[in-house]
């Protein structure tokens, strides 16, 4: 611990969270977090938002493929939340589908008091007598109500007398009176069979797979996951335990399936490929994933050989390292007429890089998704740019800005752990208050649950 994360340890209660793990600066305005540091410009690498927009297109190639997304497929309700739908929602029957109560209490007929028969109606339960003028019987939520029912009176506003005779009470207003079709839900209310509820393209989300239910759905023409695989490079990595002797944990293993689930795959298989050209050669022709993912041997090192296996292939690089930091190394391949690859950098806060640039766009066109809102925050402390790229900055929100996280350097993950959002850094970098363009990270504003299961 630092001499000043154990001063925020002390004095815990008068900072925010990112300052009590010393994860923000000291004092707004001062030095700048970590930098990319500027190695060899590649002035052939893409620019960053054009990155995004070649990923996005990706899947749109050859002439049957005006949308890009996968062909739809009939799912299950209970399979299709984050899906998007690929035919509107048409209502296969009124709703509701016979005129029901909207309230517990009495269905009467004509003026009052009324006389209350026996027997009472319950949801679930099929036609009942007509009520006769003056007549009155004990009604459910959501029961139908019977044939000549003028009005339903809540149970909180009638009584009955001792000849059981059933009067208004003065608690309804007007007093003592009901208004024609009163706490009725007529047929058809909401929507008439055959009526659009939701255009095509929608997300699936909980309340579509409840409309989908009430309007007669069992199953969804949907967009499916586009299948995912993961294939980790590198022979430093365990899988388990402490590091030692040179060797490392593998953080992105656990770190991908989640997030690119979140994202829309559907992740088929995470793979340990050895650090040979011949295996990660085999294990991307093996693959039937519609994504490929590598993590690692993007670079020129004696064991990156991510660019020799996609060479062999005859792989078409369709951007080939990005002007962006960290993950400037990242590349994006079409290795078969279904399948592309997205080779993220082994560092990993390059792979979230990676991840963000150019498989969420690459996944959104193949799941149908809608694409984020942009939107912008002003960063509170100025963030030092790149000469040439766009930095990638972890920040945390805090009201009406954005806090540009510490350790945030391309090997690091604390800084990217605490954050809500990634600041897009412009090269130059950013004035303390001036306004940046935020990606959000999954599961800040949908929760864990909702956008991970
Ligand atoms: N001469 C140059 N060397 C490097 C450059 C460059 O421009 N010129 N770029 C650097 C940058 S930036 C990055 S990022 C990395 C990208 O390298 P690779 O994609 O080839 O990745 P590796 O060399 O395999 O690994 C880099 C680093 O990350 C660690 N790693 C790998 N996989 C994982 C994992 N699953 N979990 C945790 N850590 C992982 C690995 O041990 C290395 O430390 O290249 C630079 N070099
Ligand atoms: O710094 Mo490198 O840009 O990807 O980690």
């Amino acid at each position: 611990m630092t001499a000043r994360a154990a001063r925020a340890g002390q004095n815990g209660d008068d900072l925010d969270v990112e300052e009590a793990l010393a994860l923000v600066k000291e004092h707004p305005g001062g030095t700048p977090g970590t930098p990319g540091t500027p190695r060899h410009p590649r002035h052939d690498a893409t620019d960053w938002a054009e990155a995004r927009a070649v990923a996005e297109r990706a899947p749109r190639h050859g002439t049957a493929r005006r949308t890009g997304c996968l062909p739809p497929v009939a799912v299950p309700l209970g399979s299709a939340l984050g899906l998007t739908l690929a035919a509107p929602l048409t209502a296969l029957t009124d709703l509701p589908s016979f005129d029901t109560s909207a309230m517990d209490g009495w269905a009467v007929s004509g003026p009052g008091p009324w006389s209350v028969r026996d027997e009472g109606v319950l949801a679930g339960h099929t036609a009942h007598e007509p009520l006769t003028d003056g007549g009155a019987v004990r009604i459910a939520t959501g029961a139908r109500i019977p044939p000549d029912t003028t009005a339903v009176l809540r149970s909180e506003h009638g009584r009955t007398d001792d000849k059981g005779r059933l009067h208004v009470t003065a608690a309804t207003r007007p007093p003592h009176t009901v208004t024609h079709g009163q706490d009725i839900r007529p047929r058809g209310q909401e929507c008439r069979s055959g009526d659009q509820l939701l255009p095509s393209g929608t997300l699936i989300t909980p309340p579509v797979l409840g409309m989908a239910a009430a309007a007669g759905y069992d199953t969804l023409t949907a967009v499916p996951r586009p299948r995912a695989e993961v294939l980790v490079l590198g022979d430093e990595l365990l899988a388990e335990g402490l590091p030692h002797d040179g060797l490392i944990r593998d953080a992105l293993g656990p770190l991908l399936p989640p997030w690119l689930r979140a994202l829309g795959a559907e992740v088929t298989a995470v793979r340990r490929v050895g650090d040979t050209e011949q295996a990660l050669y085999e294990a991307i022709a093996a693959s039937d994933a519609h994504v490929v993912v590598t993590t690692g041997g993007t670079a020129a090192g004696p064991v990156d050989h991510v660019h020799p296996a996609l060479r062999r292939m005859g792989a078409e690089l369709l951007v080939d390292g990005v002007k962006v930091r960290p993950g400037h190394p990242m590349l994006l391949a079409r290795t078969k007429e279904d399948q592309h690859l997205v080779g993220l950098p082994g560092n990993p806060l390059a792979a979230v890089s990676g991840l963000l640039t150019l498989a969420e766009p690459l996944l959104r066109t193949l799941a149908a998704r809608p694409a984020p809102e942009p939107y912008t925050l002003p960063l509170r402390d100025a963030v030092q740019g790149h000469p040439y790229d766009t930095r990638l900055i972890p920040v945390a929100l805090r009201g009406d800005r954005a806090l540009p996280l510490l350790y945030n350097g391309p090997a690091m993950l604390r800084g990217i752990a605490a954050a809500d959002a990634l600041a897009v850094v412009p090269p130059g970098g950013t004035r303390p208050g001036q306004e940046a363009e935020l990606l959000d990270l999954p599961w800040a504003s949908g929760g864990i649950g909702v956008c991970f299961t």
